[in-house]
């Protein structure tokens, strides 16, 4: 057998996020069933200090011989580090993944990937033109669990699919209840790009797309239409925000899909939090539905739900269906190592984009955002929009 592929990564800012995605990455591979990649910390940078940066290396338990930076610029020049994490606020993705790819490397970039549609066609024009990886940090898509469920609906099992349902609400009310800065919480904070749309909603905007326009071939891809109802806190940013995709091209056939996406900060996906096993994602389908249990950005449980042979509302049937298929996939960690694990494979094959998260399919996703936010009058201040750089933020 040979020896694993190491990655080395430089960890750009640390807040909660990179915190989380630091520590998976020490995490043994072999506990996730994984052979062929490893990953190391080499080096952090922290815009506020060095020594911020030396403690989150400390705290996250990297190897002793990480550097520890204050300030990105110094980062990007390691030639230690081969692959740079970006974990900034939205508002700050496109200047700062551009100052890693101008500086020759690979980037994975936290969710939302840009603030608008331009920017994320910049980045992968650069990283196109400089010969370097690059990938949008939705960490729920390199999920077993996401791969399964893909498969079900590419193999045809769930029949033609017509409609998908997905939910992530965090019922917090950012601006009033997270303390006396509350109204400057990134979730909430125009100038950090804040909103639940670009902070929450892309997992069900994930949701949608992966289940209705990644399992179509694609030259059949199609990008979809898009209606949304927005709501905005008395920051500007939004605050309930309900998207209604009609997708031209579904799986299973020709047939057109709708994708409902909400998100919301008013109220949960359940009332109870998240670990109830209820539903926060539906996939319905003519043969049957799969029901995946909430929070979308980090479920652990499906089932699906063949179709009755007998579909007729006036015949009322009791008792269970007998052949609901309950899954359980568990998670040994936080789950953030497995795109860890799909950057290094990309990276060691010589691929520039990785195929469960496209550079195509990012910038839809993007499209259908700045789509909805110009039906919500939601705008965010011209530096973080700009495709200009360097922009001092
Ligand atoms: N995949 C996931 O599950 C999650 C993803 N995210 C995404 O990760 C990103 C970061 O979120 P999170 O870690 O929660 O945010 P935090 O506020 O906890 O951390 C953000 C970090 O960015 C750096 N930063 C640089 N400039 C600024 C600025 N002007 N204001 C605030 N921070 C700044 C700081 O690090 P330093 O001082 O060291 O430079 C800061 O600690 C967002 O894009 C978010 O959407 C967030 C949570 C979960
Ligand atoms: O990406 C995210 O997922 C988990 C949430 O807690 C967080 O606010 C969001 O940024």
């Amino acid at each position: 057998m040979s020896s694993p592929h190491t990655i080395r990564w430089g960890i750009l800012a640390t807040g909660g996020i990179a915190e989380n995605f630091a520590k998976d990455l020490m995490i043994d591979p072999s506990t996730r069933s994984v052979s062929d990649i490893k990953h190391t910390v080499t080096a952090a940078a922290s815009s506020s200090s060095s020594s911020r940066a030396k403690q989150f290396l400390e705290s996250c338990k990297c190897p002793a011989s990480a550097s520890a930076y204050g300030s990105y610029q110094e980062l990007v020049k390691d030639p230690n580090v081969d692959i740079i994490y970006v974990a900034t606020p939205h508002s700050h993705h496109y200047q700062n993944t551009m100052l890693c790819l101008l500086a020759g490397k690979h980037v994975l970039c936290e969710k939302a990937f840009t603030v608008n549609a331009a920017q994320a066609k910049k980045l992968v024009e650069t990283a196109k033109k400089k010969k370097l990886f690059l990938m949008e940090a939705v960490w729920t898509r390199f999920f077993p669990l996401s791969i399964q469920i893909r498969k079900m609906i590419e193999d045809g099992e769930l029949g033609a699919v017509h409609r998908v349902i997905a939910d992530l609400s965090f019922g917090q009310d950012v601006e009033n209840t997270w303390g006396a800065d509350g109204a400057k919480h990134r979730m909430v904070n125009p100038d950090l790009a804040g909103g639940a749309m670009l902070d929450l909603g892309v997992y069900p905007l994930t949701w949608c797309f992966q289940t209705l326009y990644h399992t179509v071939p694609a030259s059949d891809r199609k990008a979809p239409s898009v209606l949304a109802a927005v709501e905005k806190y008395s920051t500007g940013a939004d605050e309930k925000t309900s998207i209604l995709l009609t997708f031209p091209s579904a799986p299973g056939g020709k047939h057109t899909a709708h994708g409902i996406a909400l998100t919301n900060f008013r109220v949960a996906t359940l009332p109870d939090g998240f670990n109830t096993a209820k539903p926060a994602i539906r996939i319905q389908g003519t043969k049957g539905e799969i029901q995946v249990d909430g929070p979308a950005f980090r479920p652990t449980h499906y089932r699906f739900i063949p179709a009755e042979d007998d579909l007729d509302p006036q015949v009322v049937k009791k008792g269970s269906n007998e052949k609901v298929r309950e899954v359980e996939c568990e998670i040994p960690g936080q789950g953030m190592f497995w795109e860890a694990d799909e950057c290094g494979r990309c990276i060691r094959d010589g691929k520039l984009e990785s195929a469960g998260m496209g550079w195509e399919e990012s910038i839809v996703i993007m499209e259908t955002m700045d789509q909805v936010r110009k039906q919500g009058g939601v705008t965010y201040p011209e530096k973080i929009e700009t495709t200009e750089y360097p922009v001092s933020l």
